[in-house]
């Protein structure tokens, strides 16, 4: 096959040796079960196109998912009705030098995910080849959509312990590829890269834009820049500024997209990145001021304000002083027992009685940051700064008043490299053209790097000796755990340049 994948080619079944080899040191801490099952092979399948022609019923428009920038998805019901899959086809003739050196999206994508398998990743099953020698990749089908379509177009907007739970999957996603041996790195993370399985739960896909190997290997330091614009690193800007720490900042775009329910550049929002956005907000701590209108501030005011320190550490302009995807996910453990722990009937139960806790949410107040600046702040569900700047209510906000459907809000596609884009003059237009009645994201961004990071403001968050107590005043054993964490996080924030 064209793709360089080392394959081993076994009774016409592809093998590939999983990239997590036995001497990967993040595996060493694993049960024996976990090493077996991690280090066994996984069979990689070869379709015929006749066979994959016929799955997907001719690619025709009832089988059709979705299109990305590469091509097409499409449904295919292959074995006899025993293997639904999506079939992604390319449709455009690709640059190689856009992309990683000598590999189409395609192929790239076919020899990453060759070498890694996991349940957070929308799995490789296999690969046909087209009569012009195009690449079809074969992956498993998941039939809930994308996390995009969940916060931007679903009826009903997902709730905090489905948020969390979800941004808890997608770090463990990106966790698993920054530790395999060697390293991934996605490029690409964002709301319609994450897909939803049959259980719900987020997995990572498209594996376009991916580059394996250490920072110094050649194929990554010499491929250019690539990814989505709005979710791009902006010290990304050339192939030597690639680390895992860019996925970190994707991430963090993400995470404040899961807990906002805005996109990550929306003209419709003053500013319209959502970094630009939600920054000062963080900064003044009005955490509930980035909280999604929709749904409003969680019950636990510790949960969206330790989302929110998150988010600003993973969008820090010094890519260093951005956490390990290790970091993010133990943060977001601690956030996801503090909203399960609110999520349990214990809670809905007394919420009945005393009349709804939710209810009783917009007038709650937050207790003290810490005890030397006493930061009391009440939650306003859709504030004035958290409203859209066409300043419709909160109240009339419906599900679809943050959807697509609106004209100034464009889906950021990727791009194979950001020498594509043009730096613009701050007064004009910057990311929106018509173009045959659609919005179209077009390539033309303010990338300014002293706005985008450093957020948080932290010295009025610390208290005496550097010790911030965020939560109750008597603390539990727990709760001092907790903030110990958070404390780290707020130390670290101190130390930042802003
Ligand atoms: N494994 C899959 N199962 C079900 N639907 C899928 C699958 N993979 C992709 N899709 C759907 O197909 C559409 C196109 O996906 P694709 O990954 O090609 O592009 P994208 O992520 O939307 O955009 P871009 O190519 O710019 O990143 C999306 O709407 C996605 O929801």
């Amino acid at each position: 096959m064209g793709a360089r994948c080392e394959f081993q080619r076994i009774n016409g079944i592809f093998c590939c040796e999983s990239a997590i080899a036995t001497c990967d040191p993040h595996n060493w801490d694993l049960t024996k079960k976990q090493r077996r099952t991690r280090n066994k092979p996984f069979k990689i399948r070869e379709f015929s196109y006749p066979d994959l022609e016929t799955a997907t019923n001719g690619f025709s428009a009832d089988c059709f998912l979705g299109k990305g920038s590469h091509g097409s998805v499409y449904k295919a019901i292959l074995d006899d009705g025993r293997l639904v899959a999506a079939v992604k086809k390319t449709t455009t003739i690709s640059n190689p030098s856009d992309y990683n050196i000598n590999n189409s999206p395609a192929e790239n994508e076919i020899e990453i995910l060759s070498r890694i398998r996991n349940p957070r990743l929308v799995n490789l099953l296999g690969f046909g080849v087209d009569s012009n020698e195009r690449k079809l990749i074969v992956v498993e089908f998941m039939p809930n959509g994308s996390l995009y379509d969940l916060l931007h177009t679903a009826t009903r907007p997902p709730g905090w312990s489905r948020r969390v739970r979800l941004a808890l999957q997608i770090a463990k996603a990106v966790q698993h590829l920054h530790s395999s041996n060697p390293p991934v790195i996605h490029r690409d993370i964002k709301s319609s890269n994450v897909l939803l399985d049959d259980n719900w739960n987020a997995r990572l896909g498209d594996f376009g834009l991916a580059l394996r190997g250490h920072v110094e290997d050649v194929r990554v330091s010499c491929t250019p820049p690539a990814g989505t614009l709005g979710y791009l690193d902006p010290g990304y800007l050339a192939p030597a500024d690639l680390s895992t720490k860019s996925d970190v900042f994707s991430f963090g775009i993400l995470l404040l997209e899961i807990v906002s329910g805005r996109n990550a550049i929306d003209m419709n929002y003053s500013p319209p990145s959502v970094v630009d956005w939600a920054a000062p907000l963080i900064r003044g701590c009005d955490f509930a001021g980035i909280c999604d209108p929709r749904i409003g501030p969680p019950n636990d005011q510790a949960v969206i304000r330790q989302l929110a320190v998150l988010a600003a550490r993973c969008v820090r302009s010094t890519a260093k002083k951005r956490p390990a995807m290790s970091d993010v996910v133990d943060c977001l453990r601690v956030v996801s027992k503090r909203v399960g722990a609110w999520a349990s009937p214990i809670w809905h139960n007394l919420g009945t009685r005393v009349g709804g806790v939710r209810k009783s949410l917009p007038s709650m107040k937050y207790e003290p940051l810490d005890y030397s600046t006493e930061i009391i702040k009440t939650f306003r569900v859709g504030s004035r700064r958290n409203r859209k700047v066409s300043s419709v209510p909160a109240s009339e906000l419906g599900s679809e008043a943050i959807g697509t459907n609106n004209d100034r809000v464009a889906r950021s596609k990727s791009i194979g490299s950001v020498s594509e884009i043009k730096m613009a003059p701050s007064d004009s237009n910057p990311l929106v053209k018509r173009r045959g009645g659609l919005s179209v994201m077009m390539p033309i961004v303010r990338l300014s790097k002293s706005r985008s990071m450093g957020v948080l403001q932290s010295t009025r968050l610390v208290h005496n000796n550097g010790i911030v107590l965020p939560l109750a005043k008597n603390p539990n054993a727990r709760e001092l755990e907790e903030s110990k964490l958070l404390i780290n996080l707020m130390k670290e924030a101190q130390k930042e340049d802003l």
